[in-house]
């Protein structure tokens, strides 16, 4: 069968508007009072105030009854005190106007607004009616949205690609989108781009016939048949060489592979779901990534937010973890940290947390380096004293017996596996193909772990 060329050349610009579909954004603010939880879009003046005239009205007598304004203008959007009895504040700072952000908390009187935006592609407000969406948790504004998201673009088989750093749930919001797919009793195939060798990588998603090369002692089905009727996950896809990208825009326009070593073409029906947490976008201003390719994996963008953005989600979250409620003091420990490994960090938290009690869980948290970083990278090596800290026997002395055996187990097997990571990693340099092939895992394997443990 010839091969399909490429399609022409396009302008990021041009192809961004007819791929995408035309999202806006609105901008919401988030509050509770006496009267409870409330959400409510900005228009271009909105009124903010205890009367009932306001546009935003709030149940707080230590709100002014008009009390401060919010407006656009075309440096963006504001707020304006106007001259209120106990003031209005930014970011904890008195202002009489000030330029807000997305994320910025405004505090009036007793009472904290947060702001938020929505992309919305029909002029409605979505937001998911519950806070799980699959095994996605999460009650914020922003997590609704992406829940409400998710569920209208999950049923149509189009591409998406999942923006985010690291650690804030790509890969659970792609088993998700599969989840509530039409394909959902079809396979799930991952393939993290970052862990296959350059070589091996053609195989890999489109197999191989037995002596296509030395290694290749039989056939072997690639990611791409074995998701037949499925979905492709292709984590980290901004690590995908040069090389291969073409080959991969060939697949997704034939939708029929070429096995490496042979000359059949075989149809395949996958749906195709992206990660990254690299801005693709600038990549391809770079050269380093197809212009084609992006446009053709990112027909829906999806921005998974840090954990820092909807910090009020925390508590659901640490429950979920736990499998149950959690103590004052374990949610007072994870209420104000950083968490710039997101979800993934804080999970790390709890599992410790629940092994040898929060407080013994945040010294070994200040005794390592914090977080992830938000570009994905990986942190310094623990020092070797860092590492025996950790381990130390006193920690035994905080775990709970009260829990089950299997409870018991399933803790500090998490608790030791860290430890051995963090001390192979450390002999090796960080070399995660030394380190592997020591530790007798594969190397796809070790990888994983690494960034489960944050390591
Ligand atoms: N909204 C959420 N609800 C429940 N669990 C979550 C949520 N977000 C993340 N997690 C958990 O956090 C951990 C990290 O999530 P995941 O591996 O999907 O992140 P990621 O963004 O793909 O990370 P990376 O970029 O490093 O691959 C997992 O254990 C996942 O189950």
């Amino acid at each position: 069968m010839p091969s399909i060329p490429p399609p022409p050349p396009q302008t990021l610009v041009h192809s961004l508007a007819s791929l995408q579909a035309p999202p806006t954004e609105r901008s919401i603010v988030t509050w509770s009072d006496a009267a409870g939880e409330h959400t409510a879009q900005l228009q271009d003046r909105t009124l903010v105030g205890s009367a009932a005239e306001s546009g935003i009205v709030i149940a707080d007598p230590t709100v002014s009854r008009l009390h401060a304004e919010f407006h656009f203008d075309e440096r963006g959007l504001w707020v304006r005190d106007l001259g209120s009895r106990n003031g209005t504040f930014v970011e904890n700072v008195m202002v009489r106007e000030a330029r807000l952000e997305t994320g910025s908390t405004i505090r009036m009187g007793g009472t904290t607004l947060k702001l938020g935006s929505e992309m919305t592609t029909d002029g409605a407000t979505p937001l998911w009616p519950a806070h799980r969406f699959g095994p996605l948790v999460g009650g914020s504004v922003v997590m609704r949205q992406l829940f409400a998201c998710l569920a209208k673009f999950a049923v149509t088989d189009l591409a998406m690609m999942i923006q985010g750093e690291t650690g804030t749930g790509k890969e659970l919001v792609a088993r998700a989108i599969h989840d509530a797919s039409p394909r959902k009793q079809g396979p799930f195939v991952i393939v993290d781009c970052a862990a296959v060798p350059d070589a091996l990588f053609e195989s890999e998603l489109f197999g191989h016939v037995k002596g296509a090369f030395t290694s290749a002692v039989a056939n072997r089905e690639g990611a791409f048949e074995a998701a037949d009727g499925g979905t492709v996950f292709l984590d980290e896809i901004g690590e995908l060489p040069i090389a291969m990208q073409p080959k991969l825009l060939r697949v997704l326009e034939s939708r029929t592979v070429r096995p490496v070593g042979s000359t059949e073409h075989r149809r395949v029906d996958v749906r195709i779901v992206c990660a990254t947490h690299r801005d693709l976008r600038t990549m391809v201003n770079a050269g380093a990534f197809r212009e084609d390719l992006y446009f053709r994996l990112a027909g829906v963008p999806i921005l998974v937010p840090p954990l820092r953005e909807h910090p009020e989600d925390i508590p659901l979250l640490v429950e979920h973890i736990l499998g149950r409620g959690a103590s004052a003091e374990l949610l007072a420990a994870t209420a104000n940290r950083p968490w710039l490994g997101n979800v993934r960090e804080l999970r790390n938290f709890v599992e410790r947390a629940r092994a040898v009690g929060a407080q013994q869980a945040l010294q070994m948290a200040s005794q390592q380096s914090t977080g992830g970083s938000p570009s994905g990278t990986m942190r310094a090596a623990p020092s070797v004293a860092n590492t025996t800290a950790s381990m130390n026997p006193a920690l035994l002395s905080n775990i709970s017996f009260q829990q089950s055996f299997r409870e018991f187990r399933d803790q500090w097997l998490e608790v030791g596996e860290r430890e051995y990571l963090s001390r192979v990693l450390a002999q090796h340099a960080r070399s995660i193909a030394a380190a592997a092939r020591q530790a007798g895992l594969d190397r796809t394997y070790m990888h994983r772990l690494v960034r489960k443990h944050l390591l």
